[in-house]
C-alpha cells in the first residue's frame, strides 16, 4: 500500500455535551478499502460527516492528498475529490436513473444556471461531457437496462447501486460509503461488494465504508478501524482486528 491519502489526527466532536468522537487518529492509504465498524452510536457516521465537512470537528486536523483541510465544507470536499453516499438512501425517487446519476455532477458544473437554461456558452459542451460521464458510470455499474426507469420503481438493491453511481460519476479520489449494504439480502450484498471492489481496483478509488456485517467487512477490506463510544479501539488488517481482544469484547463478542 502507498502513502496516506487521508490523515485524521486527534479529531473530537461533541453534540451539546455528548461526545460523539474523542481524539480519533488514523490514516487511510491511497488505494485501499478501509472499513469503519463499531456498535450503533459508536460515531461512524459522525466521522464520515467530519471528513466531508457536514460537521465541523471541535478539534483535530484532516489532511487530504497532502493538503490540510482547514475549513472542510461539503462543496469544497466534493471539489477536492471526496464523494459520499448516505445511510438513508437520498435519491430523487421520482426521477430516472440517468437524471439521478447526472445530479451527482451538479457540484462540478462550471457553467452558470443562466447558461444552462438557455443552452449557451459553456453549457452545451459541459452537458455533453456530463452525459458521457453518466453513461460511462451507468455502464460500469451495469445498470444500463434501467437508465430510463423511475428510481422509486426499482428494487432496493438496484437503488443502492444507483446511489453508488451518483457518488461515483464525479470520479472522486476518495469515496465515503455509509452502510452501502444496509437492508440487503445475502445475494445483494455479494453483488454490491463485487461492484465496490471493481470501483476500487479498476477506477483506483480509495474507499472508506461503514458496514455492520463482519463477514462482508473481513472479505472486502484492506484495513479496519473500530470505534466504540466515540473512541478508536482497533486499527489494522482484518486479521489483526479480529484477534484484538478489546474489539472482541466491545463489538464482535456482542450481539449487534
Ligand atoms: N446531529 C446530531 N445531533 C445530536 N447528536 C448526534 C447527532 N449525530 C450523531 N449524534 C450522536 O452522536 C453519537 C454517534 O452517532 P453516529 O450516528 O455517528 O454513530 P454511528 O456509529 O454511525 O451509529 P449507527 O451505526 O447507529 O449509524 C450518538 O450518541 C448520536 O446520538
Amino acid at each position: 500500500m502507498s502513502e496516506a491519502l487521508l490523515s485524521i489526527r486527534d479529531v473530537s466532536l461533541s453534540f451539546k455535551g455528548i461526545k460523539a468522537l474523542t481524539a480519533i487518529s488514523f490514516d487511510v492509504a491511497d488505494g485501499e478499502i478501509c472499513a469503519l465498524i463499531g456498535p450503533n452510536g459508536a460515531g461512524k457516521s459522525s466521522l464520515l460527516n467530519v471528513i466531508n465537512g457536514v460537521y465541523r470537528s471541535d478539534r483535530g486536523e484532516l489532511t487530504f492528498a497532502g493538503k490540510a483541510l482547514r475549513r472542510p465544507r461539503p462543496r469544497l470536499a466534493a471539489r477536492l475529490g471526496i464523494g459520499r453516499t448516505f445511510q438513508n438512501n437520498a435519491l430523487f425517487k421520482r426521477l430516472t436513473v440517468l437524471d439521478n446519476v447526472l445530479a451527482g455532477l451538479t457540484r462540478k458544473a462550471r457553467a452558470s444556471l443562466l447558461e444552462h437554461t438557455f443552452r449557451v456558452g459553456r453549457s452545451a459542451s459541459e452537458s455533453r461531457h456530463f452525459r458521457e460521464l453518466a453513461e460511462d458510470t451507468i455502464a460500469f455499474l451495469e445498470i444500463e437496462a434501467y437508465r430510463d426507469w423511475i428510481v422509486g420503481q426499482l428494487p432496493y438493491g438496484l437503488q443502492k447501486r444507483v446511489e453508488l453511481a451518483r457518488a461515483l460519476v464525479s470520479r472522486p479520489r476518495l469515496l465515503l460509503l455509509d452502510e452501502p449494504m444496509a437492508g440487503m439480502n445475502h445475494d445483494e450484498k455479494q453483488e454490491i461488494s463485487r461492484f465496490i471492489l471493481d470501483v476500487n481496483r479498476d477506477l483506483k478509488t480509495t474507499i472508506v465504508l461503514i458496514e455492520h456485517d463482519i463477514g462482508v467487512v473481513m472479505g472486502l477490506s484492506d484495513h479496519v478501524v473500530v470505534l466504540d463510544y466515540g473512541r478508536k479501539i482497533g486499527d489494522g488488517s482484518p486479521q489483526e482486528v479480529r484477534d484484538n481482544p478489546d474489539v472482541v469484547t466491545a463489538y464482535l463478542g456482542t450481539v449487534h
